[in-house]
């Protein structure tokens, strides 16, 4: 029977990447993604600027939204101090299936919690299922016109906190371009653009970094 896409991901990273090291991880599936498959990773250029961001926030705990194989989730996991969390969320089960994978072959399943489910389902339940209170840091990289309504139920659902931050990926390509209206006309949040380019393409893309200011 024919393999898919994300199971020749993992396949790739099994061959190439080491156990336990996530660096390695990372690279393998770029690798596999410029010479072998297209696949919607945040990619190595633009995950160079997410690496920046997530460092300088140094979060204790982060909310990511759409794990797709767990490209982003194990490049963000691997950049957290210690005692720090990530959650993320995927409702496909066989994207789910195999991000699992990843996340153990990078050795972070002690890091990572990975919820199958849709995320308007579980931001609502997040308080009294995982005990977390505020997110210091959001990615959102799962449908693009779910971005906006999932902002405003974070906010709701009071997960945002003064100075919590927001790391949207594809607000070029393919555009969220109600969420950029939002967060750059809201006065609560200070928006700023890093252009950048569609993974492994040089079609212009970019990441849209919002503050919430309470
Ligand atoms: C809606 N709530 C959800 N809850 C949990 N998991 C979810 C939810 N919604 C989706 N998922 C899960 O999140 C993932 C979805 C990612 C979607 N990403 C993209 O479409 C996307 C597309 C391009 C792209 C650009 C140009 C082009 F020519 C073709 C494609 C580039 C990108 O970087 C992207 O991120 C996963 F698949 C889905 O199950
Ligand atoms: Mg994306």
């Amino acid at each position: 029977t024919q393999s898919t896409r994300p199971q020749r991901m993992l396949a790739a990273v099994q061959k190439n990447a080491t156990r336990g090291d996530p660096r390695s991880v990372v690279k393998a599936i770029d690798q596999f993604c410029r010479q072998k498959e297209w696949a919607m990773n945040v990619g190595d250029e633009k995950g160079c600027i997410l690496d920046s961001v997530v460092s300088e926030v140094n979060p204790a705990t982060v909310l990511e939204l759409g794990t797709y194989c767990g490209y982003s989730t194990v490049r963000i996991a691997s950049l957290l101090p210690p005692h720090a969390k990530l959650i993320t969320l995927e409702f496909n089960p066989d994207n789910a299936v195999i991000a699992r994978q990843v996340i153990a072959w990078a050795g972070l399943e002690d890091k990572i919690q990975l919820v199958e489910g849709a995320s308007g389902d579980w931001i609502p339940k997040m308080k009294e299922e995982f005990g977390v209170k505020t997110f210091d840091l959001v990615f959102l990289d799962h449908w693009k016109d779910r971005y906006l309504p999932d902002t405003k139920l974070m906010e709701e659902c009071g997960l945002l906190r003064k100075g919590s931050i927001l790391l949207a990926d594809n607000v070029i390509c393919p555009g969220t371009p109600d969420y950029l209206e939002y967060v750059r006309n809201s006065p609560r949040y200070k928006s700023q653009y890093f252009k950048s380019h569609l993974e492994y393409t040089k079609v212009e893309d970019g990441l849209e970094k919002s503050v919430f200011l309470g």
